[in-house]
């Protein structure tokens, strides 16, 4: 017993100074602890935002992207938050008045503002990126096509956002990024997973990319791309047909109808009952056909519908040239296309118009698929109106002439039998982020994916804090 007491007495826990040490140590740990979480200050700024403006053919859209600060080499992390649709046609069409190219991207801009936290505005970079509108612009008359990138230009550099400049995105760019969009999306890259294609339907031009294992690039290096993603190697093949967006193929089926400078043509591609005044220098004004002007026209044709799925999909293969290849083979016009591979996702008009015709389904046998569109070409135009009061009436008008294109695109331009059409997908949006180029450029850009493989996963955050708290514990003792 006494041994004991005598123990107790001289337990040093006991003495003053040993209790201001203890005090003392313990707001030591406080102040480190603090001091940890304070340094790391963007882990209280959760995201960082990035934002691109799609500048097509036909219209302008603004999509802003979020992702978590400290994940920026992460996969599968950077979502879309926001989209606004420009009001108004495509850049191009301001060719003439450049300067409302860049005031109708105003409003966008302005919600841009209001959505991206104040703090984040000048580290988020802006980029514009134009497609086949412009690339059509700047054949025909760069001088317009500069002064629209100027005042477009200018537009956004008056927003605090870090704007990275305006350009005209080259056909491969274009292809290439909807892949990378489409696979990031379906978390395919990082994994190492089977790609999926990309098929990308445009206004003025469209783009098919996809990687097939038996093509290595050399046959046509122009439509090869070869990437580095998490550690994997990619050999693309993309390509970009200029003028066969649908709004130029439309031009083209409708040009190849007027050669002859006739007052009235009886279109299979329109409803029977459909009926309009067009002018020929309107339908000829465009690259994609003007060489094709007849010598003499009237100013202005009927434009009457007929509704003949079959004689539609006949003029349509016309503007495909089927006959010259000098490569192994050829998808139209010339063009290399390896052999078609893998599952696709089909976007963009693609989505717009089979989701309008309920045939995003493609479990439905393609031959089913004809029938349907050709009872649909077949509905005279009045009773098309009159189904469909909500939706406008230029595209009403063309669906008919849209589907059997994109049926005539797919199949005979690219390829896809009954065996493989069921592989491709329609889609707008892949886990809420909308499918396209836009996503793509940006990761590319922000060079948001390694090349090679992440070696380890960050600490998390809770997992930062307790092992500060660990290490100053551990230092006292
Ligand atoms: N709801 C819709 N229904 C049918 N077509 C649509 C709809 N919304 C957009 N589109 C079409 O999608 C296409 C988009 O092309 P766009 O991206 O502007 O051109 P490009 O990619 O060739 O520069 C245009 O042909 C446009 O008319
Ligand atoms: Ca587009």
């Amino acid at each position: 017993m006494s041994a004991q007491r005598e123990m107790k007495e001289k337990n040093p826990w006991h003495t003053p100074v040993t209790i201001i040490i203890t005090v003392i140590g313990v707001i030591a740990i406080v102040a480190l602890v603090t001091v940890g979480v304070l340094q790391n200050k963007p882990l209280l700024q959760k995201y960082k935002y990035g934002i691109v403006l799609d500048a097509g053919s036909s219209h302008t859209a603004l999509y802003i992207y979020e992702w978590p600060a400290e994940k920026d080499n992460n996969t599968g992390r950077v979502e879309q938050i926001h989209s606004c649709k420009v009001k108004g046609p495509g850049i191009s069409s301001y060719a003439s008045t450049p300067l409302k190219a860049g005031e109708s991207l105003r409003e966008c801009m302005q919600e841009a503002e209001q959505r991206v936290p104040r703090k984040r505005h000048h580290e988020t970079p802006l980029y514009l990126g134009a497609t086949a509108g412009m690339r059509l612009l700047n054949m025909e008359d760069s001088a317009a096509s500069n002064k629209v990138f100027q005042a477009v230009e200018e537009a956004l550099q008056k927003f605090p956002f870090a704007f990275q400049g305006a350009r005209i995105l080259s056909g491969q760019e274009e292809g290439a990024f909807g892949w990378v969009t489409v696979n990031y999306l379906d978390d395919r890259l990082k994994q190492g997973l089977e790609t999926t294609g990309a098929l990308d339907l445009g206004g003025a031009s469209t783009q098919i990319s996809f990687v097939s294992d038996n093509y290595d690039g050399s046959e046509s290096p122009d439509n090869s791309v070869t990437f580095r993603l998490y550690g994997n190697g990619y050999n693309l093949y993309t390509h970009s047909f200029l003028c066969y967006g649908k709004d130029q193929a439309l031009r083209m089926t409708l040009a190849q109808q007027t050669l002859s400078g006739p007052r009235t043509i009886q279109d299979p591609c329109f409803h029977a009952g459909y009926n309009e005044t067009k002018n020929y220098s309107v339908l000829y004004d465009s690259p994609c056909v003007s060489k094709r002007k007849p010598q003499s026209a009237p100013a202005t044709f009927i434009h009457e519908g007929k509704g003949n799925f079959q004689q539609c999909q006949e003029i349509i293969k016309r503007v495909f040239n089927f006959t010259d290849c000098k490569f192994s083979q050829c998808s139209f016009n010339g063009v290399f296309q390896p052999l078609l591979q893998g599952p696709f996702g089909a976007f963009s008009a693609y989505y717009f118009v089979m989701n309008f015709l309920n045939l995003t389904d493609t479990s439905i046998p393609l031959e089913t698929v004809r029938d349907k569109l050709s009872r649909y070409c077949a509905t005279p135009w009045h009773q098309v109106v009159q189904q469909h009061p909500g939706v406008k009436v230029k595209y009403l008008a063309e669906y008919c002439f849209s589907g059997t294109y994109i049926l005539t695109l797919l199949t005979e331009g690219y390829n896809f039998t009954s065996w493989s059409y069921p592989k491709i997908k329609f889609i707008k949006k892949i886990k809420g982020s909308d499918a396209g180029w836009t996503l793509g450029y940006m990761l590319n850009l922000t060079n948001m994916i390694p090349a090679e493989a992440p070696d380890s996963p960050p600490l998390p955050y809770t997992g930062y804090v307790s092992i500060v708290t660990l290490l100053a514990v551990t230092h006292k003792h």
